[in-house]
C-alpha cells in the first residue's frame, strides 16, 4: 500500500499534490511586507521548510517574521503538532496545537495533507502561502527592504540558467528522493532512482569544473535547495527512502560543497539530525512499520563528526 494512497499513480509512481495556497506579500494589496505581521510554520526535518528557514536566515529577517517549530514526529490523527521538546516547540504567534487549526481557519474544506511551510499572516488569520518556492522567493525580493544583510540569491544575469537548474534540482532531486521513496511498484522506483543519480553525477561533474558553489563564488538558492535534500542523504535517503547506488561521502566534490554550505555561517543551528532521523523512520510507518530508528551512519562533516543518533 502506498504511504499517500490519494497521491499515488497507476504506474505506482508518487505524485505529490500541488501547493494550494499562492497569495503573495506585496507592497500594495491585501498582504503588505510588515514586520511582526507574518509566521512561518516549519519542522526541522522537512528539507522545503528548511529551505524556506535558511533563507529566511541567510537574508536576516528572523527578527522580521517569527518562526514556529512542530514536533519531528506527525501522527495521522493529529498531523503536525506544536508542543514542548527537544529542539521544537509550542507556537507563540497563535497558540495553535495542530497546523491543522491554520489550515482550517483559511480553507474549512481543505481535504490534502496539511504541510509544512506556511507562511501565516496574524492580521487576517489565515495562510498566505505554503509553497518553499514562493516563500523564498518572498524574502528575497518584497521582503528584502526589512533584511539585516540581504543577499542575491536570484541574480538576474543568471535568472534564466538558474531556474533550469532549480526545475532539474526540484523534480529530480528534492521529489526525486520523495518519488523513490513512495513508490509502490518496482518500475516506479527504477525510473526514480535512475534520474535521481543521473543528476547527481552531473552536479559532481559541475562542481568538479567549476564551484566552489552552483554558480561560482556566491551561492544562490538554487544551493540551498540542493543543500536541503543532500544533507538529508546518507542519514535517510539513502537507507529509509532506498536511494542506495552511492552516497554522498562517495561524491568527492559533492561532499565537499556539501560541507562547505554546512560550515557558512547560521546553517549548521538549522540542521537537526535527530529531527531528521525520527521524523522519517518513525512518521512514515507504511515504509517502516517497526518504526525502529536506526543507530547510523555517522555522518561526516570534516572538522566534526556529527552523531546521527
Ligand atoms: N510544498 C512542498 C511539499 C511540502 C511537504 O510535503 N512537506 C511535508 C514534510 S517534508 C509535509 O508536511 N507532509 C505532511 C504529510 O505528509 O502529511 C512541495 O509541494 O514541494
Amino acid at each position: 500500500m502506498a504511504q499517500f494512497p490519494d497521491e499515488a499513480g497507476q504506474d505506482g509512481s508518487f505524485q505529490r499534490q500541488p501547493d494550494e495556497f499562492r497569495e503573495w506579500v506585496k507592497t500594495e494589496g491585501e498582504f503588505t511586507p510588515e514586520p511582526n505581521r507574518y509566521q512561518l510554520y516549519i519542522c526541522k526535518a522537512c528539507p522545503w521548510a528548511h529551505r524556506s528557514w535558511i533563507v529566511l536566515r541567510l537574508m536576516g529577517l528572523e527578527h522580521v517574521v517569527g518562526v514556529s517549530v512542530a514536533d519531528p514526529i506527525r501522527t495521522d490523527d493529529t498531523g503536525w503538532a506544536f508542543r514542548e521538546g527537544d529542539g521544537h516547540g509550542p507556537d507563540l504567534a497563535e497558540g495553535f496545537h495542530f497546523l491543522s487549526e491554520a489550515y482550517r481557519a483559511t480553507a474549512p474544506n481543505f481535504s490534502g495533507r496539511v504541510t509544512v511551510p506556511v507562511l501565516w499572516d496574524k492580521q487576517t488569520r489565515r495562510i498566505v502561502n505554503n509553497s518553499e518556492d514562493d516563500i523564498c522567493r518572498m524574502w528575497a525580493t518584497v521582503f528584502e527592504p526589512l533584511a539585516k544583510h540581504p543577499v542575491d540569491l536570484f541574480p538576474e544575469a543568471i535568472a534564466e540558467e538558474q531556474n533550469a537548474l532549480s526545475d532539474l534540482v526540484y523534480e529530480h532531486i528534492n521529489n526525486g528522493v520523495y518519488r523513490a521513496g513512495f513508490a509502490d511498484k518496482q518500475s516506479a522506483y527504477d525510473q526514480a532512482v535512475t534520474k535521481l543519480f543521473v543528476v547527481l553525477d552531473q552536479l559532481e561533474a559541475r562542481l568538479a569544473h567549476g564551484g566552489p558553489y552552483l554558480f561560482g563564488e556566491q551561492t544562490v538558492e538554487t544551493d540551498w535547495r540542493l543543500f536541503c535534500t543532500l544533507i538529508r542523504f546518507d542519514a535517510v535517503y539513502h537507507g529509509h527512502f532506498k536511494c542506495n547506488l552511492r552516497r554522498i561521502i562517495d561524491y568527492p566534490h559533492l561532499q565537499d560543497y556539501l560541507e562547505r554550505l554546512y560550515r557558512l555561517p547560521s546553517i549548521a543551528e538549522t540542521v537537526n539530525f535527530d529531527h531528521i532521523k525520527r521524523h522519517y523512520y518513525v512518521t512514515h510507518d507504511d515504509i517502516n512499520p517497526t518504526q525502529i530508528v536506526p543507530l547510523g551512519p555517522k555522518v561526516v562533516i570534516r572538522a566534526e563528526i556529527k552523531n546521527a543518533d
